[in-house]
């Protein structure tokens, strides 16, 4: 039989329906989903057929099917579901959302991009709602004001050199990083976010002020919100909406396949990420020759460091390799289902090598074994949004580990004459330094050539990020350590 659309062979979700009617009850949605599908399916053929009194039978037509299928999940996920109905039609849709919405049907907006970060305790606030701490000088914390975080991190938390630890490379730490950001991004607002109003001067309720009159209450204290989704998901490759997604493929191609970049290839011809559209960008240049513009990808931190960059061209030449590979054995496949069965894998990918490979390492094979332990099955009853405590404070251990020097390898894994170690500071924001200075390759041999630093117990930071580090947008210099700190305190972290 003719396969008509992106999802499965009518004959064969017959097939399915039939099996999985008596199975247990994790599985039986699948037959629900079938069973929607092929009334989707009777009612698209139907009208296909008035419209232009065709059966559908050819490829063009069968295109026709998936579009509008996935129009309407298009639809979608644009208006993003309040409530669990609006999810209804999205288990017709075997992939997951770009936005993450709708993975939980009961709970739509659990891990979903845009949505809070989650407390495990109640905010700390200095006026109990909003005021981040050490906001008012006079207010005493346990019996003392609370120092400045830039003195804390100057006497407390810098070292001049870090340990190394021989067990693991330094890829055990760019991991850490590569992942956080499939995982959490927590976006800043400007001081008047773009409007005339002085909330400041005001006590109506004019956008983008909203003042708080009463009591307070846990429900009004300011919250933060996660700009990713909270699932390991491959966001950072494929982006967390659908105007970024749509960007990042390579749609006129046709091939299901990622966007490569239309100027520079690496010397073996292998592609690198596509440009940022919004020229010229922020990112550091070599004097010489052409601009290296920033690199875009599903996580827009992507220019921060070397080996982040590595980590996203892996995956951006990981995804066109398997697209091509899928294409060349199921020829009938659409661009589209090629691209979302890649996506799929990648995303497996992602989680694999974070709970096999990385997670067990980072808290110890024990405390894996206690808190995590095997995979047991979906439980809707979690929610799976990452918590503000993770994201502003835990997760950041790994600014512990960051190591002062990036080594970078030739091909016999000693240092490359021609592109030899580099201090922190001077890899932030160049991806000049991956176009024309070897690419990739010098890098991530010095990832996986060279030992991790040690996450020593007194959680010392780097100098070079202490007191060198740069921050996009402004290329400032700033203090990681301080950064945290003082994020730790906006939060409302108890
Ligand atoms: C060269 C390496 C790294 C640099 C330069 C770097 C830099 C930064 C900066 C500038 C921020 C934003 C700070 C703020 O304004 O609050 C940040 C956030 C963060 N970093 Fe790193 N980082 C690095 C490595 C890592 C590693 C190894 C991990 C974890 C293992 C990590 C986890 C995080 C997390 C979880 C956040 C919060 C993200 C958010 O919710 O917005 N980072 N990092
Ligand atoms: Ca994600």
């Amino acid at each position: 039989m003719k396969t008509y659309s992106t999802w499965t062979k009518p004959s064969a979700s017959q097939h399915m329906l039939k099996f999985f009617r008596h199975a247990d009850p994790e599985t039986k949605h699948i037959s629900r989903a079938a069973e929607v599908f092929q009334k989707t399916l009777r009612v698209l053929k139907k009208k296909v057929k008035q419209r232009y009194n065709q059966e559908l039978t050819t490829p063009a037509q069968e295109q026709l099917l998936s579009w509008k299928h996935l129009k309407l999940i298009a639809e979608l996920s644009k208006c993003p579901p309040t409530s669990p109905a609006t999810c209804r039609y999205t288990h017709l849709y075997k992939y997951r959302l770009i936005s993450g919405l709708c993975n939980n049907r009961q709970n739509p907006r659990w891990g979903a991009a845009n949505t809070a970060l989650v407390r495990w305790l109640p905010a700390e606030y200095e006026d109990g709602e909003s005021e981040p701490k050490g906001w008012n000088p006079e207010r005493l914390h346990n019996g003392f004001q609370l120092p400045p975080a830039r003195t804390v991190s100057r006497e407390i938390m810098t070292s001049a050199s870090k340990w190394k630890d021989d067990s693991y490379s330094q890829l055990l730490v760019d991991w850490g990083q590569y992942i956080s950001h499939d995982i959490t991004l927590t976006p800043q607002s400007t001081s008047t976010d773009g409007s005339d109003v002085d909330c400041l001067k005001t006590c109506e309720n004019v956008h983008p002020c909203f003042p708080i009159k009463s009591g307070i209450r846990q429900a009004l204290q300011r919250q933060q919100l996660n700009a990713m989704t909270s699932f390991i998901d491959a966001s950072a490759v494929y982006g967390h909406n659908q105007k970024l997604e749509s960007f990042l493929r390579d749609l006129p191609g046709r091939n299901g396949k990622l966007a490569v970049n239309a100027r520079f290839k690496d010397p073996k011809g292998r592609p690198y990420l596509p440009f940022v559209t919004k020229l010229p960008s922020a990112c550091h240049q070599d004097l010489q020759g052409e601009r290296v513009e920033c690199f875009s990808a599903g996580d827009n931190r992507v220019s921060e460091g070397l080996p982040l960059t590595s980590l996203h061209t892996l995956w951006l030449r990981e995804h066109n390799r398997i697209a091509e590979a899928l294409k060349h054995i199921n020829g009938h496949w659409s661009p589209e289902m090629i691209y979302q069965e890649t996506r799929k894998i990648i995303g497996a990918l992602h989680q694999i090598i974070t709970l096999r490979d990385y997670a067990p390492k980072i808290i110890g094979p024990e405390s894996f074994k206690h808190y995590i332990g095997p995979y047991r099955g979906y439980d809707p009853s979690v929610d799976p949004s990452i918590a503000n405590v993770f994201a502003a404070a835990a997760f950041r251990f790994g600014h512990a580990t960051i190591s002062p020097i990036l080594c970078r390898l030739n091909e016999s894994f000693q240092e490359d004459e021609r592109f030899p170690h580099l201090r922190l500071h001077n890899t932030l924001f160049s991806p000049w330094r991956i176009v024309k200075e070897g690419g990739i390759e010098p890098v991530l041999r010095g990832v996986i050539g060279s030992a991790a630093s040690a996450v020593s117990t007194d959680m010392l930071l780097a100098d070079e990020v202490t007191e060198r580090l740069v921050v996009l947008d402004t290329l400032k210099q700033m203090d990681l350590a301080a950064l945290n700190l003082q994020r730790g305190r906006d939060h409302g972290l108890p």
